[in-house]
């Protein structure tokens, strides 16, 4: 453990010199000790560096031996950055922090860094970086975050310098980072390490507390934008999403006559805390019921849509009536699922195929009665059930693409379209819009020929406003499927009756290297080890529109194993024998 006194200001270790660097370019770090006195000199290509403004990095590494890297750990920036047990995250903190400065400097804009492990237990923790747009860390940048975390504590102030040097960052440049937390116990004194790692490079910050994720990607874009995508507070985001969903709203039929109802598993986590503050908001047009709500509860434990989602199952601690509408989020409030049970007591759960097939009729139902020829397309990873591609493409007759898992490839995809709609199967998404169908889309607001083509260019605008475009968003969703189905006097049942899923079963397997496996084709197939992926195509080829693949976890040490078919049993038996 790493003392957190600020007057340690010994770095423990012997002289050394180290390099790192291509032939063309290479960064020498060299240290002294002299009668008890330590100097650490840096050389890039044999010239001694001196960063204008006089700084040395010699602070980085004085706060850095606060936050000491475990011994022999090594990690890796993964789907949603970097997730494992909190006790072993102090020095990643620390070093995300001097990270998420360099960016900025390089950006010249506010960068978030959030604090949560999402849908892992809660003794988990994680970090993730929020680029200029509200958008994930651009990938590039995922190696300089493997490379800092992985330093040896001698090795610090090179791999800082050599990314300095390689994204030719002026230090003198001004920088300013934007940091969040869920509500697990570690994350407050893990956001302590971030903030000890952005003061160490003299950059500005604001701690936001306890926000949700995609709350923190909305304040970073609207920091970035003059504040024209929205307020950079909490309370702007509430304003926002609460004014659009009324408007929205008030377009049902029976707006006024009947109010609806929802229930919420907030999964324990900051999205529970949130609920509470928004729904005063929201006028009473919504009746929430909100369970789990971290009063007693686990974070994440036998609740939450992470659990519902691959149980299949009702999460714990929720009251359900048969035929009532229910939610479930995930532990940092990204994510969204709905369920019901019917009069047989039979579960049956909406998930992020169900989620984007309601959405992106409803978008092309309102582009048919306003005229407006945009292209629209659905993005889904491979977990998505094959009834909600076949229905997408066949009956909807809207394109769908396959992504890798983890929503930065999802949202890239996406953004190659006017309107990009992704969801993956877990119900993490959300609708993009592009700058040129946002401005159609305004232009026509009051301009439409009827009545009924005015209402629903409106109702486009809404939508635009209610959808938060930096990052699936349970809140956002949530607020936006309510709003559909009210306007379109849906029930969850005449919802879900829209296609049938395939059945379908998900299970993680331990192994003891996962990453022996390799995958292609959206990781849809297997390339490594050889003869994995003839053995699982011999299986999957005696039962009914069968599907199965397997692929390596990016936040967990497992891999994940996914089988779908015709009747329950053979998606189960196809499994069972892969075991
Ligand atoms: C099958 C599945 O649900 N995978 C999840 C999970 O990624 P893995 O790489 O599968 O561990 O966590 C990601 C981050 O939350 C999420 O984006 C993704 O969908
Ligand atoms: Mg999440």
């Amino acid at each position: 453990m790493t003392s957190r006194s600020r007057d340690r200001t010994v770095i423990p270790g012997p002289s050394y010199t180290a390099s790192l660097g291509t032939e063309a370019a290479v960064c020498t770090a060299e240290r002294r000790e002299d009668s008890g006195r330590s100097t650490t000199s840096m050389y890039y290509n044999g010239q001694i560096l001196k960063y204008k403004n006089g700084m040395h990095l010699e602070s980085v590494l004085r706060s850095s031996a606060r936050h000491a890297r475990p011994a022999g750990l090594t990690l890796e920036y993964g789907t949603a950055g970097f997730r494992t047990k909190a006790e072993h995250l102090e020095h990643v903190m620390y070093r995300m922090g001097l990270l998420a400065v360099l960016r900025s400097k390089k950006t010249k804009a506010v960068i978030g860094v959030m604090v949560t492990a999402s849908h892992n237990p809660e003794e988990d923790n994680g970090v993730k970086l929020v680029d200029p747009m509200g958008e994930m860390l651009v990938q590039e940048w995922e190696s300089y975050a493997t490379n800092l975390a992985n330093a040896e504590e001698h090795e610090l102030q090179m791999v800082l310098t050599n990314i300095i040097k390689q994204e030719s960052i002026s230090m003198q440049d001004e920088s300013c980072v934007a940091i969040g937390r869920d509500t697990r116990p570690s994350s407050d004194h893990l956001s302590l390490a971030v903030v000890d790692g952005i003061s160490a490079l003299e950059s500005k910050y604001q701690d936001y507390g306890l926000v949700t994720t995609p709350q923190l990607h909305y304040i970073v874009c609207c920091r970035n934008t003059d504040g024209r995508y929205g307020e950079p507070t909490v309370e702007g985001y509430y304003q926002k999403l609460s004014k659009a969903f009324i408007e929205l709203v008030k377009q049902s039929p029976d707006c006024e006559t009947e109010k609806k109802c929802l229930s919420i598993d907030g999964a324990n986590g900051i999205g529970a805390l949130k609920i509470k503050e928004i729904e005063p908001h929201l006028q009473s047009m919504l009746s929430l019921q909100l369970f789990n709500d971290g009063s007693n509860g686990r974070l994440n434990h036998m609740c939450g849509a992470d659990y519902v989602k691959v149980q299949q199952k009702l999460p714990e601690g929720i009251d359900v009536r048969p035929g009532e509408r229910c939610c479930s989020f995930d532990g940092d409030a990204d994510r969204i699922v709905y369920y019901y049970k019917d009069s047989e007591d039979r579960f049956h759960l909406l998930d992020g195929d169900k989620i984007a097939t309601l959405i992106s009729t409803f978008i092309k139902e309102l582009l048919v009665k306003v005229d407006l020829k945009l292209n629209m397309a659905v993005v889904q990873t491979a977990y998505a059930n094959g009834s909600s591609t076949r229905y997408l493409e066949d009956v909807m007759k809207v394109p769908v693409f396959c992504a890798k898992t983890g929503v930065k490839h999802l949202h890239h995809k996406a953004q190659e379209f006017d309107i990009g709609v992704y969801f993956e199967a877990n119900g993490h998404g959300t609708v993009l819009f592009s700058k040129a169908a946002e401005e159609q889309i305004a232009q026509l607001i009051n301009a439409g020929a009827t009545e009924e083509a005015r209402k629903a260019v409106q109702m486009l605008a809404n939508v635009i406003s209610l959808i938060n475009q930096t990052v699936g968003d349970a809140i956002s969703d949530m607020l936006l499927i309510e709003a559909i189905l009210a306007i379109k006097s849906f029930t969850v049942q005449k919802w879900n009756e829209i296609y049938t899923d395939l059945p379908n079963r998900q299970l993680k397997v331990k192994v003891a290297d996962r990453k022996v496996i390799d995958t292609t084709d959206a990781e849809r197939r297997t390339v490594k080890p050889p003869g994995l992926q003839e053995k699982i195509d011999e299986l999957v080829k005696d039962y009914n529109m069968s599907r199965a693949f397997v692929r390596p976890s990016g936040t967990e040490d497992v891999v994940r194993v996914y089988a779908e078919a015709d009747t329950q049993v053979s998606s189960f038996k196809q499994h069972k024998d892969k075991r």
